[in-house]
């Protein structure tokens, strides 16, 4: 049986605190099997009905690369336009992705068509496929910090238009486009909060006694 002592607890709950949303990159290229140690990592992650819905297209194409970074500056205008005044100053002024830097590009998708699970599960809340992919990739966004690596989650993206763009299968939902590096930087607080966007809450605002 394997025990976990205190030490590694600490260590977890920094791996926790130290974990985060990267959008600012180094240039230097990640080990050639970096990201699929961290997709062997993500496989090990719960799913619904043991269903392992998710699906990954690692992304080096350029003129792919290329359109998806096209489709994420259209999407982040059309965003900026959804605010004004102050808010709208303080969002063009956010970094919300790495793709132009990032080293590694992936995309993640839930195959909502596989019969792997025989349906366990998922009758009356089909979209625990999404929320297994969304474990996974959690799974990986970790994993990939305790090695020094930086994760930045992409969503300001068409998702139509991601499909069409990576050709994936039609049954493949988009869930998430991952930039994947060396960050620039370490901080223990997200840099929307820096960027005094919003701040991080305490679970008391968040917890019903019942
Ligand atoms: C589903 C989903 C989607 C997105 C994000 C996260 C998640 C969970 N985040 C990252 C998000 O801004 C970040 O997690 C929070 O600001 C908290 O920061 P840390 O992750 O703790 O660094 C994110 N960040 C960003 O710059 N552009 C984006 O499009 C998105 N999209």
């Amino acid at each position: 049986m394997v025990e976990f002592d205190d030490t590694f607890r600490q260590h977890l709950r920094e791996l926790f605190v130290w974990r985060r949303d990267v959008r600012r990159f180094r240039s230097d290229p990640l080990p050639t099997d970096a990201i699929d140690r961290l997709i062997e990592t993500a496989c090990l992650s719960p799913s619904v009905g043991l269903s392992q819905p998710w699906r990954f297209a690692t992304v080096d194409d350029a003129a792919r690369r290329r359109a998806v970074i096209d489709d994420f500056k259209a999407c982040n205008a059309d965003a900026l336009n959804c605010y004004s005044g102050d808010r709208a100053a303080r969002y063009a002024t956010l970094k919300l992705s790495g793709l132009e830097q990032a080293p590694g590009h992936l995309a993640v998708f839930a195959d909502k068509a596989s019969d792997i699970g025989h349906g366990l599960g998922r009758a009356t809340m089909p979209e625990t496929t999404e929320y297994s992919v969304v474990a996974a990739i959690i799974a990986m966004w970790l994993a990939a910090r305790a090695e020094g690596i930086g994760l930045g989650w992409v969503s300001i993206l068409n998702p139509d238009r991601i499909h069409a763009i990576l050709d994936v299968p039609q049954s493949w939902k988009f869930i998430a486009y991952l930039c994947i590096g060396y960050p620039e930087a370490e901080c223990d607080r997200p840099e929307l909060e820096q960027a005094k966007w919003e701040h991080r809450r305490g679970a008391d605002e968040f917890t019903l006694k019942r």
